[in-house]
């Protein structure tokens, strides 16, 4: 199969990238960081999470976060709603899209969410019901697909079944998450040769997490396979907090190069995008975990 003409990035860095920083980010470091992400081009911004702030502390200014966004026309600023308390929260700051995150291991979804993945589908259902009642487009996320960190090895048919409920209860993408980066190309595949059986490519994403190094090369294989929207996260920022271990989402600067070196489009300035994870990664005192970004920031230092 031919690579898509064009891949659509959902930037995380905002949510994924940061919902596990051990200290205290400030709203207006987070508003910032969302703006420098539109200057760059990114097109669909993950924004916040209206999850439990006991649960993810670090998510605990969801309404202050999506309502002091500086809003850009052709931008959409989506949220986590894990249940309808959550979604209430995010309709209130005129989300324009929110996402369910359920898993295909037990176990997982029992740290994350506190309950079974068949609880999860039934605790999903009203949310998915109300956001569309309400116009709001529901993504679906599906972790652990190439691994869980209490399970061990995750069958492919198992990410399908949960992925396959997701989209027929009426999830109208639903993203595919190596939670902890375990996977290998030839397993991505086959995970989503599985997943593709129920549910068109077009209506897939890959979630990818760089933990083992091979996230670019499960997004080639992917790619090759018609997969064309990624999720990443600025200078590869993040990390689950019930994912012990796991390290930041691919990071966008690598996926825009990769993608670009491929002649697939993206719209997106990857000058901005690297000085943008520059610029995070200074504010948080964190590793910029993006080679791509490092190597343009050294470039731009020597000239
Ligand atoms: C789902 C719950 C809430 C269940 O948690 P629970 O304790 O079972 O919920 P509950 O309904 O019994 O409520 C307990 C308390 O939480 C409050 N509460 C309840 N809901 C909310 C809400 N929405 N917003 C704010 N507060 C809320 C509720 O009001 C109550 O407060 P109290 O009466 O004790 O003061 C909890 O487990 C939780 O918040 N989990 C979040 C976990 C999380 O955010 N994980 C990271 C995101 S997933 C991820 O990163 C993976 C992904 C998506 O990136 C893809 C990949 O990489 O694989």
């Amino acid at each position: 199969m031919a690579f898509p003409e064009y891949v659509r990035l959902v930037e995380v860095g905002a949510r994924d990238g940061l919902q596990n920083e051990p200290n205290p980010v400030s709203t207006e470091t987070k508003l910032e960081l969302i703006d420098r992400l539109g200057a760059a081009g990114i097109s669909y911004i993950e924004a916040a999470s209206f999850v439990s702030p006991k649960w993810v502390p670090q998510m605990g200014d969801a309404r202050e976060v999506m309502t002091g966004i500086q809003r850009r026309p052709g931008i959409t600023y989506a949220a986590l709603t894990p249940n309808i308390k959550g979604l209430e929260g995010a309709l209130e700051t005129g989300v324009q899209e929110v996402a369910v995150f359920g898993a295909a291991s037990e176990s997982f979804t029992q740290k994350n969410i506190n309950c079974s993945i068949a609880e999860s589908l039934e605790r999903f259902a009203p949310v998915i019901e109300m956001a569309q009642k309400a116009g709001v487009p529901v993504r679906g996320y599906v972790s652990t697909v190439l691994g869980c960190p209490y399970e061990g090895e995750i069958a492919p048919q198992k990410v399908a079944e949960v992925s396959k409920t997701l989209f027929e209860m009426g999830c109208y993408e639903i993203s595919l998450g190596d939670t902890i980066g375990v996977g290998t190309p030839l397993k991505a595949k086959r995970m989503l040769e599985a997943v593709n059986r129920h549910i068109p490519m077009e209506k897939l994403a890959a979630h990818f997490h760089d933990t083992y190094g091979q996230a670019l090369a499960n997004l080639y294989a992917v790619l090759e396979e018609g997969i064309s929207v990624v999720d990443s996260s600025v200078a590869g920022l993040g990390g689950c907090p019930y994912a012990k271990g796991a390290s930041g989402n691919v990071a966008s600067e690598d996926v825009v190069y990769l993608l670009h070196g491929l002649g697939i489009k993206t719209n997106i300035n990857l000058q901005l995008l690297a000085e943008t994870g520059d610029w995070i990664t200074r504010s948080i005192n964190r590793p910029n975990r993006s080679k791509v970004g490092v190597a343009f920031m050294a470039g731009k230092a020597s000239s």
